[in-house]
């Protein structure tokens, strides 16, 4: 079988226990290759986790019957190689982050997958071009020589796509992107990262806001408890009923012009 047709994410019984819990239980779940999705959850429902599990920061307990932990049809990894087809953008990413580094620099610092650049980084041209090039496909030339401490938090995200970026990653995987953004940063965000899915490349969302699902994402995996609730098109899954359950509240959804909102009807608390 040739690479690219192996799933992306090839998971069976993957349970992931930290402090005596079970923060992933049993999960099983397959992405392909080419497929946008979002993974939606209430707050400590276990969607980080998933993640860490993605960048191998977490394992599942071994011994589990049936269990596959698989990756690109590989269950070890060498980090520098997942780069090459995992872009990561998270919230602690971000935390490192608020420094002096320019954002040009933070961009090629992504060659190095180090925070920020130091004196025996070799940069090549090529890296500084193609980092250019990427603040430039992402509209945010402009921040190249600005401070990333001193960069909005929606700025500094930006630059942070752009750093997940260069080394061509298939696949971009986001966790809650647009947290503390507000409504026109979000907008703008969400313009870069339809750019991104535009370009071909395959994005993988965390979220618990339902506004962050981009039209190009077409399916939906519910963590509730750990657990994966619900999983399918994006049409199927996102109905008020299912919402409600998942986030145990009355909870009303509506779609409009490819995005989804959600609101509370205050009679039914
Ligand atoms: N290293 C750890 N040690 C102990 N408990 C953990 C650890 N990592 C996660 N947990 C617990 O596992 C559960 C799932 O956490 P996780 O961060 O994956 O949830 P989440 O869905 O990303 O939540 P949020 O939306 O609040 O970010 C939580 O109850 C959390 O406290």
């Amino acid at each position: 079988m040739s690479s690219d047709t192996r799933p992306l994410l090839e998971y069976s019984n993957v349970t992931v226990r930290k402090n005596e819990k079970n923060v992933l239980d049993s999960i099983s779940l397959n992405i392909d290759v080419g497929e946008n999705v979002a993974i939606i959850g209430p707050n400590g429902s276990g969607k980080s986790s998933l993640i860490k599990t993605i960048t191998r920061d977490y394992y599942p307990l071994a011994g589990t019957d049936g269990l596959d932990f698989r990756i690109m049809g590989k269950d070890v990894w060498d980090l520098f190689e997942m780069r090459h087809f995992l872009g990561i953008v998270s919230y602690d990413l971000q935390e490192d982050y608020v420094r002096d580094v320019s954002g040009l620099d933070a961009v090629i610092s992504g060659f190095f997958s180090s925070i920020g650049l130091y004196p025996n980084h070799q940069v090549s041209p090529e890296m500084n071009e193609k980092a250019r090039e990427l603040l430039e496909f992402l509209g945010i030339s402009y921040l190249s020589d600005k401070n990333m401490s001193e960069m909005s938090t929606g700025e500094a995200r930006r630059v942070l796509i752009a750093r997940a970026l260069v080394h061509d990653p298939q696949t971009l995987v986001l966790d809650e992107p647009s947290n503390s953004l507000d409504m026109r940063s979000r907008h703008v965000f969400r313009e870069a990262l339809r750019k991104v899915a535009s370009s071909g490349k395959n994005i993988i969302l965390v979220t618990h806001d339902l506004e962050d699902i981009i039209p190009e994402i077409g399916r939906v995996i519910f963590l509730k408890d750990g657990k994966v609730f619900l999983d399918g098109p994006k049409e199927d899954i996102l109905t008020a009923k299912n919402l409600s359950e998942l986030f145990n509240m009355h909870v009303e959804v509506a779609c409009e012009k490819g995005y989804y909102r959600t609101w509370i009807d205050p009679l039914s608390l």
